[in-house]
């Protein structure tokens, strides 16, 4: 079935998307600079059609839309009908990256193919010094070169909600980014959002101990989460492309540098939901922000721009959305080059004397939200997102 549906979409893709099943080689590409140049682009649609294993539709739906974002821009064909089922799925595929401005969607397509490629490679034939994929991540694209380790969420089509699996690939991603030899870690999101924060279809797996059981352990995870956070000893840098809402923003208090582009905003609607504020924002907002400007965004769920970001300290840079990758990997590939140990106790110079504090906050904001997430309140504001979206 999946197989006759790929056969029929072939039909409306590009030419270079219909070999794809031939022997692996490996990927040789010019990593250089970490915005994919023209040539990249032209490697990695190479790659694609040397690829041994077809990599299934939801993949090739990725670099469907993705090829089509960078050499076209933003979707322009007319929504097919409900009953094209095939077309309507490639348009959805190519829609949902929005404005997404065409030099990211080549980097997201050539790190896409180079992610495909790296698994079906075995890490013998890793060359020492060349880019390194972590594979078995659902959620998230993992790379690691040139001293940086990068962490992208990557559940474009649903805005990067962050649904149970990722809190723990994400806990994962960050304890191997730990150990591993990067000298800085960058989390960013892939497609027009940096994330929509928690994924509100979360509140829908109620398991048989009923809905306190399901808060509790939420909350337990919820507080492991943002203490490995609050723990992480390496720099940590926020590549902001987007959007970003809820528990996306108010962890950006505990990374050390945040930069956004331009298209990116900031916002926490948790009164609007019948929650509170968590990511230790509660400490490091009012830090960073004054108890005012913290109350508009915490309280009444006031929505900033990068601009307003920046001013109140939540942003350390804000780049136009045109140049934002260049200009902010070209700063980060030099700070990766900084002797990596003075980072690191630097780092540790600058956070240690929060942490216990930190992580006081943080059980006390898990515990009030266990509370919050059992009432009608927050309850009536999930289901009715839910089935505003039909998910109901
Ligand atoms: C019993 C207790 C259990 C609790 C378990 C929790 C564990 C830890 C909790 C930590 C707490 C965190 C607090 C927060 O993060 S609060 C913020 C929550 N997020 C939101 O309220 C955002 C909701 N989404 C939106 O408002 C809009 O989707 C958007 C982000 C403004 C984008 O709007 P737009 O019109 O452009 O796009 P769509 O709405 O069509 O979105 C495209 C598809 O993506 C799905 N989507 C987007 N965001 C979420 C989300 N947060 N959760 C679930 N799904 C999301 C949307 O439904 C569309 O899906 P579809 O194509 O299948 O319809």
């Amino acid at each position: 079935m999946a197989i006759a549906a790929w056969r029929l979409a072939q039909r409306w893709c590009p030419s270079y998307l219909q070999v794809i099943s031939f022997p692996v080689v490996q990927l040789h590409m010019n990593r250089a600079a970490m915005t994919a140049s023209q040539k990249d682009f032209e490697n990695a649609m190479n790659q694609v059609k040397l690829l041994k294993k077809d990599p299934g539709n939801e993949v090739k739906l990725k670099l469907y839309a993705l090829y089509k974002q960078a050499t076209e821009g933003p979707c322009n064909m007319p929504k097919p009908g409900v009953f094209d089922l095939i077309n309507k799925a490639k348009w959805d595929a190519w829609n949902t990256l929005g404005s997404l401005p065409k030099e990211t969607a080549r980097q997201n397509y050539v790190d896409l193919v180079s992610s495909l490629s790296s698994s079906l490679e075995s890490s013998s034939q890793v060359e020492p010094g060349t880019d390194r994929k972590s594979t078995g991540y659902e959620t998230l694209m993992v790379t690691s070169e040139g001293g940086i380790t990068k962490i992208t969420l990557n559940r474009p089509a649903k805005k990067n909600a962050i649904n149970v699996e990722m809190y723990h690939e994400i806990m994962r991603a960050l304890k191997a980014a730990s150990k591993d030899d990067s000298s800085i870690t960058v989390l960013t999101g892939n497609g027009d959002y940096y994330s929509s924060g928690n994924d509100l279809t979360n509140f829908t797996d109620i398991p048989p101990g009923g809905v306190e059981e399901k808060a509790k352990n939420s909350a337990i995870l919820l507080r492991e989460f943002v203490g490995c956070f609050i723990d992480f000893p390496k720099p940590l840098i926020a590549v902001v492309n987007g959007p970003a809402v809820g528990i996306s923003v108010t962890i950006l208090g505990l990374f050390d540098v945040v930069y956004a582009s331009d298209r990116a905003t900031f916002h926490t609607p948790f009164s609007h939901l019948g929650q509170s504020p968590e990511g230790c924002s509660s400490y490091t907002f009012l830090k960073i922000m004054g108890p005012a400007k913290a109350t508009e965004m915490l309280v009444f769920g006031k929505k900033l721009t990068a601009g307003e970001a920046c001013a109140q300290g939540l942003v350390t840079a804000v780049f136009p959305d045109s140049t934002f990758q260049k200009e902010v990997w070209t700063r980060l590939k030099a700070f990766a080059k900084l002797p990596p140990n003075a980072m690191r106790i630097s780092k540790e110079v600058i956070r240690n004397r929060e942490k216990e504090k930190l992580h006081a906050v943080n059980a006390e904001e898990c515990s009030v939200l266990q509370e919050r997430w059992l009432s009608d309140e927050c309850m009536n504001a999930v289901v009715n997102f839910l089935s505003r979206k039909s998910k109901l």
